[in-house]
């Protein structure tokens, strides 16, 4: 029997993504009559120490993730699950992304004192989230809001919604999902007021290249239904040269395409892109539907670029 060694952030979603992911494998392992063990080990990630600057302050891709990496390579763990968003879009030589299980909801939340929706908020209204994506929409939305720095843990940033006074916050539905606190939720933003990040929703089992062995389990673990629109939004994240701390969302959905060859429809995917000012001034937008995954996430990068998405970003790297 072998113990995989699965190395996790000691957050508390960090904990309860990997602890469910275990469970699937264990559950995948008695289906498959496959003898592995698994036990966790808490890794403390540059991003998890840095909490009182804002994120794209900071600088510097996969803020999370590259602790955790190193240890892979080491050897001393085996495999991380990552939030899909969390996770550069190049992975490190010799590392790889074993499995995209089902994701979850992708959508944005918003999280208000009183129960008021994004539209019903007082004017002026404070809203926390230290996203520059989400505030970058939300500026365009409602130029009135005002908004406030949020880092933490999404506990802790929960917390602060009372403690700072703040009249609502902006989550990931998914990780309040994982968390079991959904009922917090107030209203579910629309992809129009707000596209969620590249990946949002999905998790990324990441492990070594050379195991074969752990890569047969997660290949049992891989839902290609989430795979596909993941890798259309990852590949125009990497045109972009994104990271979670520039203003970029994007979000791919499965269509049917009615065309010559296929007029009773056949599966493709529809990829909207976005590209925004930090102020909100300006918000880039592009859909296109298309079969390659790969193709797609170029193309519609390749749109927003023409239309001056590269310098909307050189100008919030600074
Ligand atoms: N950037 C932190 C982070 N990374 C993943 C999630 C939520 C879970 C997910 O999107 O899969 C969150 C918290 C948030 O943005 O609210």
């Amino acid at each position: 029997m072998r113990t995989i060694k699965v190395g996790s952030r000691q957050s508390a979603l960090a904990l309860t993504q990997t602890g469910h992911v275990i469970q699937d494998l264990r559950d995948i392992c008695e289906r498959e009559g496959l003898a592995f063990d698994f036990e966790v080990h808490k890794i403390v990630t540059k991003g998890d120490l840095i909490l009182d600057v804002t994120l794209s302050k900071v600088g510097g891709k996969g803020l999370f993730v590259k602790e955790i990496e190193q240890a892979m390579m080491d050897r001393t763990i085996d495999m991380a699950v990552h939030s899909m968003k969390d996770m550069p879009s190049e992975l490190p030589e010799g590392l790889t992304n074993g499995a995209v299980p089902r994701r979850a909801d992708p959508r944005d939340a918003l999280i208000s004192n009183g129960g008021l929706t994004l539209d019903q908020l007082p004017e002026g209204a404070r809203v926390g989230t230290s996203s520059l994506r989400r505030s970058s929409q939300l500026k365009a939305y409602r130029p009135d809001l005002q908004l406030e720095s949020l880092r933490g843990n999404i506990d802790s940033r929960l917390r602060k919604l009372e403690t700072e006074g703040l009249d609502a916050i902006i989550l990931a539905a998914a990780g309040l999902y994982r968390m079991g606190w959904q009922d917090r939720i107030t209203e579910y933003l629309s992809e129009e007021a707000c596209l969620p990040a590249v990946g949002q929703g999905a998790l990324g089992i990441e492990c070594r290249e050379d195991d074969a062995e752990l890569l047969h389990l997660l290949q049992l673990y891989n839902d290609p239904e989430t795979a596909f629109p993941v890798l259309a939004e990852r590949r125009f994240l990497s045109v972009l040269n994104g990271g979670c701390q520039v203003p970029i969302g994007a979000h791919a959905v499965w269509v049917s395409q009615h065309d010559a060859d296929s007029p009773n429809g056949q599966n493709a995917l529809q990829l909207t892109g976005m590209v925004g000012t930090p102020d909100g001034g300006l918000i880039l937008k592009e859909a296109l539907t298309g079969k390659d995954p790969v193709r797609l996430g170029e193309e519609v990068a390749w749109r927003l670029i023409e239309r001056g998405a590269e310098q909307i970003l050189a100008e919030v790297r600074g």
